[in-house]
């Protein structure tokens, strides 16, 4: 981790989030904070997602050995939050995790960046999932901000850092130098506002830009649906999920107000994240394995069982 700048203001960290105060709000001086991109992932689908999805997170423990330092209930995910057609974790990272055979167990991040215009509610959103709180007024986010969130995913210790980025204009130079190494690109929109819902092309654009093609997965985020009701709210969605068809991205529907799908929604960005990673680390351990010397490759004739069927999860859509 590369820090430069003024002021670094680190707060108290409550027992599941370590937050690190980035350039924040009404706070003058400007902080760049670079970390180490997170590997990057597979990309972005188009299954809307307007309700609740099935989700086991907090019901089940794993009946393993806890890896890392426990991680309160509703940050333990067991089973794959379903979404369209993919039931369960993709089978290799199953027997992987039932195996731990996991190259860099215990150190697993993964890159998300929220973008979207200014007041559209993206620290609202990333603050009731982190903290469990909600503020009415509204504090412009100067520069960029993060928060890093761990969960246990099929019993293993995994963790999101989750980057706020400005929505204001004058900011977005020095927002969008956080958008490399991005696993998951979050793109929000406020359903009350089309206007918003038309940005988001450009948001995820520039967002693009900075990470490999197909390399992220993406998701459209229509915010503050306690605003919303019956036909407007139907007719808002309907616009968002024809848009994120376009954008190869799923969509939900949230409110941070209310709560309403935010931990489910986090829940699902952390499955989806952590399920590449770790078939990137299979893929990646596999043909280093095959590797000798220099770059000689032997071709060997039968795989080994878990460098079978390696592919992206099958949700993915788009690349
Ligand atoms: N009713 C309602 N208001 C919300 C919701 N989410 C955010 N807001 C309000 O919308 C305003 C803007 O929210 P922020 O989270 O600060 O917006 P932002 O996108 O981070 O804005 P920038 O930092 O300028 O990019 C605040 O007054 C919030 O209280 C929501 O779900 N429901």
């Amino acid at each position: 981790m590369v820090i430069a700048g003024a002021s670094w203001i680190p707060t108290q960290t409550p027992p599941t989030t370590s937050t690190i105060r980035v350039a924040r709000r009404s706070r003058a001086a400007l902080v760049a904070v670079v970390i180490a991109a997170a590997g990057s992932g597979g990309a972005g689908r188009a299954e809307p997602q307007l309700s609740q999805p099935s989700l086991d997170s907090g019901r089940m423990r794993s009946s393993l050995t806890p890896l890392g330092p426990p991680v309160s209930r509703d940050r333990v995910i067991a089973s794959f939050p379903k979404v369209g057609t993919q039931e369960h974790f993709h089978r290799q990272v199953s027997a992987a995790c039932q195996r731990r055979n996991m190259g860099t167990v215990g150190l697993k991040l993964s890159k998300v960046v929220v973008v979207g215009d200014l007041y559209v509610g993206k620290t609202s959103l990333i603050h009731r999932f982190c903290k469990n709180v909600f503020d009415r007024d509204y504090k412009a986010t100067i520069g960029v901000d993060f928060e890093i969130e761990r969960f246990e995913i099929a019993g293993i210790p995994y963790s999101l850092q989750i980057w706020d980025t400005a929505g204001q204009e004058k900011f977005k130079c020095i927002a969008s130098a956080y958008y490399r190494g991005a696993q998951v690109i979050i793109t929000a929109f406020d359903l009350t506002d089309v206007q918003t819902l038309e940005h988001t092309r450009q948001w995820l654009e520039d967002a693009l830009r900075e990470n490999e093609a197909g390399s992220c997965f993406i998701f459209l985020v229509g915010t503050k649906k306690d605003l919303l009701s019956g036909a407007a709210c139907e007719q808002a969605e309907a616009e968002a999920v024809h848009l994120a068809k376009e954008m190869q991205a799923e969509y939900w529907s949230v409110s941070a107000k209310t709560g309403e799908n935010v931990k489910a929604f986090f829940s699902r960005v952390a499955a989806l994240a952590f399920e590449q990673s770790v078939l990137q680390d299979l893929e990646r351990r596999s043909s280093a394995r095959l590797q000798v010397g220099e770059g000689d490759l032997i071709q060997m004739e039968g795989s080994p069982p878990e460098t079978q069927e390696i592919k992206r999860p099958s949700s993915l859509g788009c690349c």
